[in-house]
């Protein structure tokens, strides 16, 4: 059963439709919501959430209607919003403990899942200073650790890599795919950058303009080209010529030659050429495509990394 169903999903707001008969079904595991800006993820999570209600159509979360069923999916799912709403005169400590116990927690376990939590996502002896004085990217854990706390079945990151150096964005993206490897916890996590998010998720869903744009599993997105990467010790100009020589199409593309796929024999062909001019072989491998290129050949418009 799929964790998160959409029928026709609709969301007007005065001269804008948020989101336009949308109509996907979601798995376990990481699934990316990809989309730019205005594309209308954070109206479908709200919806989901049950804090906004839909103009027409209907949603469910771990099979429960979100009209009807909403405290019931609320107790299984954690959310972690776009925005700054940190208090910033408090610990991450106390706010998370607070949110815990908001949950339905008793106090004893609250504090120790929040120890626990905290820990997980890499909060150590700040944990007890106020958030106020955190960077953004340890801001961006406390929001996480406070969707954690509760042990929930799925959690919701909206846009959870906003503000972060590339540094604090590979580390949150880490951190995100461990929340499903170590606790089984399925994550729908939204992004407006396609690239991020094909590294981390089984499944990538687009929406554009409110409309399902694609739903395919990782994989399908970045299906194997028909392109094999060489990548040579040196001498690549020689590999090249020596590659033309035997009757393929290779050119140089920086670092790697690119091969046109002919057949397996190529990969024969490939290995006699190099070990010829006494080169060392780094890599040999078929090419495989990014989601962005992908989206490149359908649509430009679309976020790119
Ligand atoms: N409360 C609201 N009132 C009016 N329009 C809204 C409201 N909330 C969202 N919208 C509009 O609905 C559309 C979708 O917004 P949404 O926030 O869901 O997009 P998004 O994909 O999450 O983008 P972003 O990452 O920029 O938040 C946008 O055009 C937005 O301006």
């Amino acid at each position: 059963m799929p964790v998160i169903r959409t029928d026709e999903l609709t969301k007007r707001f005065p001269g804008v439709t948020a989101l336009d008969r949308l109509t996907v079904d979601i798995d376990a595991g990481v699934v990316g919501l990809v989309g730019a800006n205005g594309a209308g993820k954070s109206t479908l999570i709200k919806i989901l959430l049950g804090i906004a209600p839909a103009t027409s159509g209907r949603a469910s979360v771990l099979g429960s209607d979100v009209v009807t069923n909403g405290p019931d999916i609320r107790a299984q799912v954690g959310y972690m919003p776009e925005h700054d709403c940190l208090p910033g005169d408090v610990s991450a400590t106390e706010f998370v403990v607070h949110m815990a116990r908001m949950s339905g927690l008793p106090a004893d376990a609250a504090r120790e899942r929040t120890a626990d939590t905290l820990r997980h996502v890499g909060l150590y002896e700040e944990r007890y200073r106020p958030i106020g004085g955190y960077s953004t990217g340890m801001k961006q854990r406390v929001k996480l650790a406070q969707a954690l706390v509760h042990d929930p079945t799925i959690v919701m990151l909206d846009e959870p890599t906003n503000g972060l150096d590339p540094v604090g964005r590979d580390e949150m993206l880490a951190l995100i795919r461990r929340v499903h490897t170590d606790f089984g916890i399925s994550v729908l996590v939204t992004s407006h950058l396609l690239g991020e998010l094909e590294r981390i998720s089984d499944h990538v869903v687009v929406i554009d303009g409110g409309q399902l744009l694609r739903s395919s599993s990782t994989t399908d997105f970045t299906r194997n080209s028909q392109a094999l990467v060489v990548e040579v010790t040196d001498r690549s100009d020689d590999v090249v010529a020596a590659l033309a020589e035997a009757g393929l199409t290779a050119d140089r593309d920086g670092r790697h030659i690119l091969v046109t796929l002919t057949g397996d024999a190529d990969y024969d062909v490939i290995r006699s050429a190099v070990a010829r001019l006494g080169v060392g072989l780094i890599r040999l491998e078929q090419r495989r495509h990014h989601i962005v290129e992908v989206f490149g050949e359908e649509r430009t418009d679309v976020g790119a990394a």
